[in-house]
This record gives structure tokens, C-alpha cells and sequence, in this order.
């Protein structure tokens, strides 16, 4: 049974199917203080939230057996990434569901904006009738400048332009083909900036993007220009936007985000110039039931070991590769955990070699799937998502490679790893309708399968080596299922590998050990 602690406001609707499956545990909890939080997350196997849960470095580290932190949204700036990257725990996010609702919600402020809509209401509450303080200006042929064009920013784009205003935008990966399609210009950041009537920012809150709007950039703009932030807070610097409205440069800002949410005693929402919303942009029935469905099945899907798309801290892998690499997955572990068994001393080196067909496909998912395998022979708590963190932090060099040589198979996988004393290969396959299949071990052309308990022996070829080691064996009642054995000369040195139904008693493994011919002796387990 697996325990998901929900400690932001979901969808009912969008976390139903998980409420429902047999094999969860859902634990509702919100409104937790950090102290509260901190023990609820002990023993969670998942943590699903929207912004306002805080997941910082203390309550990761608390976690005992968390899996993934699901983020119902798309900004992912209350979780510590690398935190959780370095324990293992993936990380992911709601994408697609909140676009268009948030959009919506950037063209009400927009034309709130333009129309000065929430102040003419709040003057009318109070009894006035002021038509002259309120004169707006039209959207129509004015410039909106688009900083960002992400999902939200290009169908905010799409709307703007059905208003007929002159779309520009800055994003440095956006693409002239995208920019031509979506009928926008493109412009560097100092031409969007001085350009702009409106500008908005709809990128994410990265150390490239705080305060990416300061109060140099308020220079260069138009005055009288209009702001709008329903992005993150901080990208625009706060009190470089109060003064820039207090000396008349700004003429409005729309702002649905804050650096420090709920703001306290924030001096931009004393400016009547100021409309503002508490971060409502994903706020609508159907975003949030979209984002909780998603990330729902997201969690399903990791708990369960099954392939999911949208992680944070893993780079994304299309669908298609992911389904051409699947049947690759279990040789490439397994090759890893292999090689990591018969090796001794300090790990400095894993090289990884592709041949055959796979080698025709991004084979990065399937180094780090190697990696993890061989690290775990080392560390704790290693998955594909922290496996290349710790490898560079341990200073283990890691080195992938592509060959046309694939040894006579239609595909090769080749893992070989250097330590301080030696170096150590193991090499395998995937066989037509048998699976995966270790076909080399150092120098040794080997055909055994990747499952259950393994001894591998080297010895000296002499005759009754091989059948002393099965007397022994059979002395403890241990059976052989299967054994391959490869020498490299009549007499000279050899390999033994024995497929055994239970692990060895310690005292047996040195009787083994004891025996002339042998000169070394490792179990395997995979
Ligand atoms: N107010 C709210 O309730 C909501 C806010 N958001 C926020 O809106 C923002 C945008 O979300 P999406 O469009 O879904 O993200 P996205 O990832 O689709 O788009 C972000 C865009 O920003 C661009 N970008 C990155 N660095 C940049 C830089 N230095 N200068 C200019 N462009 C840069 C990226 O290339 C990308 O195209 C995020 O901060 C997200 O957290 C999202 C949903 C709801
Ligand atoms: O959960 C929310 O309402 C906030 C959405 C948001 O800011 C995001 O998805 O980045």
C-alpha cells in the first residue's frame, strides 16, 4: 500500500481515480505548518501540491521512502529540485492542464487594465459616478510585447491578436518557423522592451530571470507603458515597478503573482494605478481539474513502476524513443549490477558502449538505467534520476560510446568499469523471442540469463576443478540450475559460472575459496 499526502487544495474530481485505486492510500492534509509537515511527509510514498506547500531541503530530507513530490501546475519554484534530485525523488509537474486558463485570466487583466475595470467598480461601491477618472485606452493596433512565449504566452498571443494589437515577442529559444506561425514578431529583449504598450512576462522564475524586468529595463520603456506579471513573482523587481509608477514612467500594472505570496504589507497594492488578483491564473474548475488528473496518473504511474512523461529533474524522453528503448532497459540494469559484483576496489571509470541497432537511437535514458545499476552496488537509494549525480559527485568518470562493431549481434551493450586495481567488462544482447542475455564477461564469450542468484569463479583450467567446487556445493544441498564454463587456453585461465537456486552460507563460499585451483569467487545476485 503506498501513502500519497495531498497538502494543497485539488480537484476532488481530478484526484478521484487515485482516492479509488486499491493499492493507495490518499491522506488529505492542508493548511499543514512546516513543524506538521515535516512529519506528515516520514513515511508518505508521495507528496501532491499546488504553490503554496513549501517542499524545501529540510522536508525532503525527512521524507523515509518518498518517490515523487507532484506538482499540480507548472512552476515547480516552492520544491527544491536539486534537493530532491540528490535523494532520488522525481520531481513532476502538470504542464499542459492550467495554459489556457491562465492565458484567459493574463486577456481579463489586460483589458481590465486598459479599461481600469476593478477601480471604476470599487469607485462606483462607493457611491461615486466618475466617468472622466476612468478613461481608458483601446487594445486595438497598440504593441504587446511578450516576454516568454511558452504555452501561455503564445495563447495569450492568439487572443491578442484577435484584438488586433501588434504582437511582439522575446524568447531566446523561440524559433522564426514558430514565431512566423503564431503571426508574432520576433524581437530581442531591448526591442520588446521599448516597443511594448503592454508588456507581460510569462517565463519561468529562474536565476536568468529574476529581476529580469529592473529598474534599467523601466528606462528604455515607452511611458505611459502598461505592465502585467501573472507569471511568477520576482521577475519583475517589485520596488523597481513601485518607483517607476510613482514617477509616472508606468502608467498601470496588472500583477496576479508576488515575490513573498500572500503579500504583506506589499506598497504596490497602496497604488491606485495597481489591479491585482491572489495568484487566480490556474483558479477555474477545468485547470484544476486538468492539472490533478495529470499529475494524479503522473504518481500512479511512478509508484507502480510504469513509464510517466512529465518529470522536472529527468530530462524528457518522447514517448516514441521511450518505447523503442523499453525492451533495452532490462539488459542495460542488469549489465550494470553484473559488472559492479565481480569488480574490486574504487570505482573511477564506467564506460558504456552501444552497437547494432540500439546504437542507432538517443541512448541516454539507457546509460543512466547502466549507471543506476552499477552504483547500487555501492550506495543506497540510487534511481535513474540521481544515479548521474552521484556518479559526478563521486568523481566517477562516466564515458558513452557508439561502435559499428556488434560482435556478430544485431544489438550489443558493452559495460565496462575501471577501479583502482583493475578493469572489468561485461557485454550482452537482447535474443529474438529469449530477451536479455550476458554473451561476454571480460574476455570470456558466455551465454547466461539475467536472472536470480550467480556464481562467478576464475580458476585455473586443471582437471577436477570444476567438480569439486560441484561437490561442494552439492554437500550443502545447494543445487546447479545451470553452468557455462570459457577458458582462454588448455591449462590457462578460466571462468565458471554457476546459475544456484539460493544464496551460499558464508562457510561455504570459503570452502570454495579454498580450493587450489580457484583464485577468485563472487555471487551475483540480479
Ligand atoms: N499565475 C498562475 O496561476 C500561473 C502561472 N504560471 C507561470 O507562468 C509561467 C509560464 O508558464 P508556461 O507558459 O506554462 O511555461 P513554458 O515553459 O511553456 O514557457 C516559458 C517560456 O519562457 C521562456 N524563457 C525562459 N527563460 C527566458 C528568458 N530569460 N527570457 C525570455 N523567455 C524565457 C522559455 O523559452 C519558454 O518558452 C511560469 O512561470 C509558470 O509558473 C503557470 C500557470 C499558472
Ligand atoms: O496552483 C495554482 O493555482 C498556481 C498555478 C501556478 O502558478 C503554476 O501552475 O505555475
Amino acid at each position: 500500500m503506498y501513502k500519497v499526502l495531498i497538502t494543497d487544495p485539488l480537484s476532488d474530481l481530478g484526484i478521484e481515480k487515485i482516492s479509488q485505486a486499491e493499492d493507495i492510500e490518499v491522506v488529505r492534509k492542508t493548511g499543514l505548518t512546516h513543524d506538521e509537515l515535516l512529519l506528515a511527509i516520514e513515511d508518505a510514498d508521495a507528496l501532491m501540491v499546488r504553490s503554496q506547500t513549501k517542499v524545501t531541503a529540510d522536508v525532503i530530507e525527512k521524507a523515509k521512502r518518498l518517490k515523487v513530490i507532484a506538482r499540480a501546475g507548472v512552476g515547480v519554484d516552492n520544491i527544491d529540485i536539486a534537493a530532491a534530485t540528490q535523494k532520488g525523488i522525481i520531481v513532476v509537474n502538470a504542464p499542459d492542464g492550467n495554459t489556457i486558463s491562465t492565458a484567459e485570466h493574463t486577456f481579463a487583466m489586460l483589458i481590465s487594465l486598459a479599461r481600469n475595470i476593478p477601480q471604476a467598480y470599487h469607485s462606483l461601491l462607493q457611491g461615486e459616478w466618475n466617468r472622466k477618472a476612468f478613461v481608458g485606452t483601446e487594445l486595438n493596433q497598440k504593441t504587446l510585447s511578450i516576454i516568454g512565449l511558452g504555452r501561455i504566452g503564445s495563447e495569450l498571443a492568439k487572443r491578442a491578436k484577435a484584438f488586433r494589437m501588434n504582437v511582439i515577442a522575446y524568447d531566446p529559444y523561440l524559433s522564426d518557423d514558430r514565431a512566423e506561425k503564431l503571426g508574432v514578431k520576433k524581437a530581442d529583449l531591448e526591442e520588446a522592451i521599448a516597443q511594448g504598450d503592454f508588456i507581460t512576462v510569462h517565463t519561468p522564475l529562474t536565476k536568468e530571470t529574476k529581476h529580469l524586468i529592473d529598474r534599467n529595463m523601466f528606462a528604455k520603456m515607452k511611458d505611459g507603458v502598461r505592465i502585467l506579471n501573472c507569471a511568477r513573482g520576482g521577475i519583475i523587481d517589485e520596488q523597481a515597478l513601485y518607483d517607476a509608477i510613482q514617477e509616472g514612467k508606468v502608467s498601470g500594472a496588472a500583477l496576479d503573482v508576488f515575490e513573498s505570496e500572500p503579500p504583506r504589507d506589499q506598497p504596490l497594492l497602496t497604488l491606485p494605478q495597481v489591479i491585482a488578483t491572489p495568484h487566480l491564473g490556474a483558479s477555474t474548475v477545468e485547470a484544476q481539474e486538468n492539472v490533478a488528473i495529470d499529475v494524479s496518473e503522473e504518481v500512479l504511474h511512478i509508484l507502480r513502476g510504469e513509464p510517466f512523461k512529465n518529470a522536472v529533474n529527468l530530462p524528457s524522453v518522447p514517448a516514441e524513443l521511450q518505447q523503442k528503448l523499453q525492451p533495452y532497459q532490462e539488459l542495460a540494469e542488469k549489465l550494470g549490477k553484473f559488472v559492479s559484483q565481480i569488480s574490486k576496489g574504487a570505482l573511477s571509470q564506467i564506460t558504456i558502449t552501444y552497437a547494432g541497432e540500439v546504437a542507432e537511437f538517443d541512448v541516454s535514458p539507457l546509460s543512466r538505467t547502466v549507471l543506476k545499476g552499477v552504483l547500487s552496488h555501492y550506495l543506497n537509494n540510487v534511481n535513474d534520476v540521481n544515479a548521474p549525480h552521484l556518479a559526478k559527485k563521486r568523481g566517477v568518470q562516466v564515458v558513452e560510446q557508439k561502435t559499428m562493431s556488434s560482435q556478430g549481434f544485431t544489438q550489443y551493450i558493452k559495460v565496462e568499469v575501471k577501479t583502482s586495481t583493475e578493469i572489468r567488462s561485461v557485454a550482452g544482447t537482447l535474443l529474438n523471442g529469449f530477451g536479455a542475455r550476458i554473451t561476454k564477461i571480460n574476455d570470456y564469450p558466455v551465454d547466461v540469463n539475467t536472472h536470480g542468484h550467480l556464481l562467478f569463479i576464475e580458476h585455473q583450467d586443471l582437471p577436477g576443478a570444476i567438480g569439486r567446487v560441484g561437490t561442494l556445493l552439492g554437500s550443502q544441498n545447494i543445487n546447479i540450475a545451470t553452468m557455462q564454463v570459457g577458458r582462454q587456453m588448455i591449462g590457462g585461465q578460466a571462468i565458471m559460472i554457476l546459475q544456484i537456486d539460493k544464496p551460499l552460507p558464508d562457510k561455504l563460499i570459503e570452502s570454495i575459496k579454498e580450493i587450489n585451483e580457484i583464485q577468485s569467487l563472487y555471487e551475483v545476485d540480479l
